[in-house]
């Protein structure tokens, strides 16, 4: 593939670096002084090939680690603190305040995704519409919490008024690839329920918090958000080595996720809220409508470059109509449009990690060597900076791109006889997140969906596999998730339910009547008197 190099426009020009200098630990934005790691685009800004130069932020270690954990530990104040005790009023009003700063920056941070991580324009948009969009979410459904779902015992003589309370302390780890919505599907329902949080950004997408920095300090009261700088390992191993850590707030893989709370000494009291790997499948039947998946398969298998944990990560497609998909599915993909993120109808973007395209190469390498075959044009085609989708077929057991997460540009295709081929692997995998079913048959389907739901945690009839909307509960089996994210259930996830007792009698009616008029009481009223 040729080198696609195109003037930047100037309002996307990298016009002034973004040096980080700063880490915000109690409510202070402190300033550091020593070494910094650089910030560097994948992308070109000059003819001849060469990173851009973004930024820098600092390269924290241990004592600044334990600084920020020492802030939150204090914020939360053994249950006793500011922010875990506040009315809902209070931290709803907190969030509001958040929220509102936030919406200025939109121009500044989407051309950060962009530059960044490589994000499409429009992607970058909608990942920071759908950010704001779940922080409301998030604000209502707090203010409705539990409203629905007591249930206590009849006639027992004792009064139960509900609450969701804070687990404590998070520590909160956001990924690469929605360095800002993702990283918020965590951060934000974890302080609004009163926990305390300490915060380390990916490596890329780092940048892009730097305009919120401001905004956090001045909306939390001081120590509920500590954010950090550095690498990941170095700060979480002291940190969770302190055992002050509560919850463990992770997305990106196992390997990190276990390797992070190994290192806690009381395994069995740190919670986990972890999205993680997934190898999601599509499963073509015979009577498919084939424009339509294959419509479906390319997007999912594509967009941002395969980069999407909830990305079809490897196809099944029956015998009978595997060579017309083959040709279809391929074209198709050859029809991409390669391109910097600004550009016009763009689809495939450069990809943030350098290592990525020399780890697509080894996967393809290791198929071909194993007897498939790259069945499009263009597959493999590479710039300093990209890997064009390879489309692999047939693909088999034994190579590495039907066990691996690939986590960008290379689909493989495997062909079935029997249903029970791809429900068998699915079964047998590491993962269990989503998978996508088409066909059109209902007496085939429905069985198949009863199946497949006891598989993953979505199905997805006739269409790609994703995580929105982001009511919707997002979570997986196996090795995919721990826990549930989406704005209803995250708030469950990152809080526990408590509630006040009291003997049904004048005396305890008389004062709970009182406590509860409040209106800024966090124990539900009335409704859960029965
Ligand atoms: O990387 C995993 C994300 O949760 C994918 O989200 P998405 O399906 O909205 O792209």
């Amino acid at each position: 593939m040729k080198n696609t190099f195109k003037e930047v426009p100037n309002e996307y020009k990298i016009t002034s670096l973004v040096n980080q200098n700063t880490y915000l630990v109690e409510g202070e934005l402190k300033e550091w002084k020593g070494a910094t790691a650089e910030v560097y685009s994948t992308i070109s800004s000059t003819e001849n090939y060469q990173p851009t130069l973004l930024g820098t932020v600092p390269d924290l270690g241990e004592n600044e680690a334990l600084e920020a954990l020492s802030s939150a530990v204090k914020a939360f104040g053994k249950g006793q603190g500011l922010w875990p005790t506040m009315k809902v009023e209070g931290r709803i009003a907190a969030m509001e305040k958040f929220v509102v700063q936030m919406k200025t920056k939109r121009t500044e941070i989407v051309k950060l995704l962009m530059w960044e991580i490589g994000k499409a324009l429009a992607d970058s948009e909608k990942e920071f519409d759908r950010t704001i969009e779940y922080i409301y979410d998030t604000i209502e459904d707090y203010k409705q919490m539990d409203r629905d779902s007591a249930k206590f015992q009849k006639n027992s003589g004792v009064h139960a008024h509900i609450r969701r309370g804070p687990l404590g302390v998070i520590l909160c780890l956001g990924p690469y690839n929605y360095p800002l919505n993702e990283t918020f599907a965590l951060l934000i329902p974890a302080i609004i329920m009163g926990n305390t949080t300490v915060f380390k950004p990916a490596k890329h997408g780092v940048l892009l918090l730097t305009p919120l920095l401001e905004a956090f300090r001045n909306s939390f009261p001081a120590g509920v958000v500590n954010v950090i700088y550095g690498r990941g390992r170095t700060l979480a191993t002291p940190i969770m080595k302190t055992g002050k850590v509560d919850v463990l707030a992770l997305i990106g893989n196992s390997k990190s996720a276990n390797a992070i709370q190994e290192n806690h000494p009381q395994k069995n009291r740190l919670r986990l809220v972890l999205g993680l790997e997934a190898k999601n499948p599509a499963i073509v039947l015979e009577d498919a409508d084939l424009d339509l998946a294959i419509n479906e398969c390319v997007s999912g298998a594509t967009s941002f470059n395969g980069q999407r944990c909830t990305a079809l990560k490897i196809i099944y497609v029956h015998e009978n109509i595997i060579e017309e998909f083959n040709k279809r599915f391929s074209d198709k993909v050859d029809a991409l449009k390669f391109g910097n993120p600004w550009e016009q109808g763009v689809e495939l973007t450069p990809l943030p990690e350098p290592g990525k395209t020399a780890y697509i190469q080894e996967l393809i390498d290791d198929a071909t060597n194993k007897g498939a075959k790259i069945i499009n044009k263009k597959g493999g085609e590479t710039t300093e900076n990209y890997i064009f989708p390879s489309v692999l077929y047939p693909v088999s057991k034994d190579m590495r791109v039907y066990e691996e997460e690939q986590f960008g540009p290379v689909t493989p295709i495997l062909s079935f006889k029997n249903i029970e081929e791809p429900l068998d692997d699915m079964a047998e995998s590491n993962y269990g997140q989503q998978v996508s079913v088409f066909g059109s048959d209902v007496n085939t389907l429905s069985p198949l969906i009863d199946t497949l739901v006891n598989l993953v945690c979505r199905v997805n009839l006739n269409s790609s596999c994703q995580r929105g909307p982001d009511v919707y509960p997002f979570t997986g089996r196996k090795d995919s998730a721990v826990g549930t994210l989406s704005v209803h259930d995250a708030l469950r996830s990152f809080s526990i339910r408590t509630f006040l007792a009291s003997k049904d009698t004048d005396y305890n009616n008389a004062i709970l009547k009182e406590l509860l008029d409040k209106k800024t009481s966090n124990f539900i009223s009335t409704d859960y008197i029965l």
